[in-house]
């Protein structure tokens, strides 16, 4: 069901026609002087469909090519700092403002026999000057940009939560970009290959420039229409209709699937519940966290198997120690080991530290259950699953996406899968915050009973929790610890008004 869409201004709906009639009207003039009756003669000439053949076949290599090196250069221009970026991101995108022809003369002074790589490449035997490679070269250049606008697009507009999820879930980089940061830029990768198909195969300039007009080796489609306009206009009318429906094809299927809602993975079969073993028991932390930009020196210890509760005012630091923790956020100053380890230089997805933020952050392709199972390991994951599922009463959604459950019961499944991946310490930012009171109350009850052998560092504004959870609780205050002790204590002594208004609450 979608959500009705805020009214449109009538008159960006008068100017919407009116663009989209302008839009069509040079199209339907073309199909109008179509001539059906020697559409079959005219399409099936030697030339016409020599010229077909290499354009298909240069233009899906072209694409290939883009695909495989625009996704890289996306990911390392939207997520790596390096001096120059500014420089080499403007220098990618340039052939969107160069016009055909000077990416043309670019590609040739590149490769060309007295080009920058001329010499080099004639010593090693290879001439790509006005050959079909030549073709694929001057497209690739003009139509890679269109694959890293749109990808890198996606990927700055997303904050890498669902990233920083599955590492801490123990999800290596390469798992993490093929499980998780590939399938959500799908919509726009797609985008971006029909974008970068479209612009390869319309492309002219570049291609006459680099690579001249020699039949069946550099003379694609759009060049035959060109030269046909001169000797047969009907010929070239017709060409031009057929790379119309090629567009139109290629247009149709790759978009045909986005009209669905976003890209999901199709779930496996249903399986059985196997009931969920009890928790690994955790292991001691001992975490040092100085972050001098966002005034936080905080050292603190874990025993292993206690549950700490860290409250504070808005601001005060509790997410940034969890960070350090989870090898999320780095600084000279910090020191964090695990179960004697000392961690502070491994990386996220090998520090046995699970951390789940306020947002969950549930990957949005997979099903409830396929996020639950996304650590683990083995034939029978899914049911383990499932077990999981069931212990925090979350077994009825498990066949529903993230974007068709609601925010408590995504917070739910956000705690299953979580507590699922078995971690030697569980951080836990403020996870019952989007549930409402019922369900809050049997949640913490749940994890009252799972995080019983873990180690757990929780952070809440909640004073149930600390009742409920917390063996010890840390107050921070502007990046300090300032009190702490047992709960009671704590809580009695209301050593700051933050405390204060925490014991009086209601809920402790
Ligand atoms: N990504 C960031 N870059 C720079 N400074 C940050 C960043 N995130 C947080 N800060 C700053 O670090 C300090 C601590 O923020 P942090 O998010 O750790 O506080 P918090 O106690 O978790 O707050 P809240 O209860 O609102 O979640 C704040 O001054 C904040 O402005």
């Amino acid at each position: 069901m979608r959500p009705r869409a805020v009214g449109v201004p009538r008159a960006a709906i008068g100017i919407a026609v009116i663009a989209a009639v302008a839009m069509a009207v040079p199209v339907v003039a073309l199909l109008a002087r179509v001539d059906p009756g020697r559409l079959p003669e005219l399409l099936t000439s030697d030339s016409a469909l020599t010229a077909l053949r290499l354009s298909l076949l240069t233009t899906s290599v072209a694409t290939v090519i883009c695909v495989l090196a625009g996704v890289p250069l996306a990911l390392v221009l939207a997520r790596c700092s390096f001096p120059g970026k500014a420089f080499a991101r403007g220098l990618v995108l340039l052939p969107l403002v160069l016009p055909p022809v000077v990416a043309g003369v670019a590609v040739l002074s590149a490769i060309g026999r007295r080009g920058l790589l001329g010499a080099t490449l004639e010593a090693w035997g290879v001439e790509l000057a006005f050959s079909t490679a030549a073709v694929i070269i001057a497209q690739v250049f003009v139509a890679m940009p269109f694959l890293v606008l749109s990808v890198e697009g996606a990927l700055r507009g997303d904050d890498g939560g669902d990233d920083v999820a599955a590492a801490t879930l123990g999800a290596s980089p390469a798992q993490v970009f093929w499980r998780v940061t590939l399938p959500r830029l799908a919509p726009a990768l797609a985008a971006g290959t029909v974008l970068v198909f479209a612009r390869a195969l319309g492309e002219f300039g570049a291609t006459i420039t680099a690579a001249g007009s020699l039949q069946g080796v550099t003379r694609t489609l759009p060049l035959e229409i060109y030269l046909q306009r001169e000797t047969d206009p009907d010929g070239a009318v017709a060409l031009s209709a057929l790379l119309l429906a090629v567009a139109v094809v290629v247009i149709v299927v790759t978009y045909g699937r986005q009209r669905t809602g976003p890209w999901r993975r199709r779930p496996g079969p249903d399986p059985a519940s196997v009931e969920w073993a009890a928790p690994r028991p955790g292991a001691a932390l001992s975490v040092r966290a100085v972050v001098p930009e966002r005034g936080v020196d905080v050292e603190l210890d874990i025993a292993a198997g206690e549950t700490v509760a860290v409250v504070g005012p808005n601001g005060a630091g509790k997410s940034t120690l969890l960070s350090v923790v989870a090898g999320v956020v780095h600084a000279r100053g910090c020191a964090v080991s695990v179960g004697g380890e000392a961690v502070e230089t491994a990386p996220p997805h090998r520090r046995g530290v699970a951390l789940l933020t306020q947002r969950g952050h549930l990957f949005g392709h997979l099903t409830a259950l396929d996020n639950v199972a996304f650590s683990l390991r083995g034939p029978d994951r899914r049911a383990r699953a499932r077990g999981v599922l069931r212990r925090l009463g979350a077994e009825t959604w498990r066949r529903r996406y993230a974007d068709q459950l609601s925010g408590g019961q995504a917070a739910r499944v956000a705690v299953a899968r979580a507590l699922a991946a078995q971690p030697q310490v569980v951080l836990l930012d403020e996870p019952l915050a989007a549930l409402d009171v019922a369900s809050a109350i049997d949640v913490r009850a749940a994890l009252a009973e799972l995080l019983e052998p873990c180690t757990v560092l929780l952070v809440t504004h909640d004073a149930a929790d600390l009742s409920a959870l917390a063996d010890r609780v840390v107050v921070l205050e502007e990046g300090q610890i300032v009190d702490e002790g047992s709960v009671p204590d704590v809580l009695t002594r209301g050593r700051t008004t933050y405390v204060t208004h925490l014991g009086s609450s209601g809920s402790y």
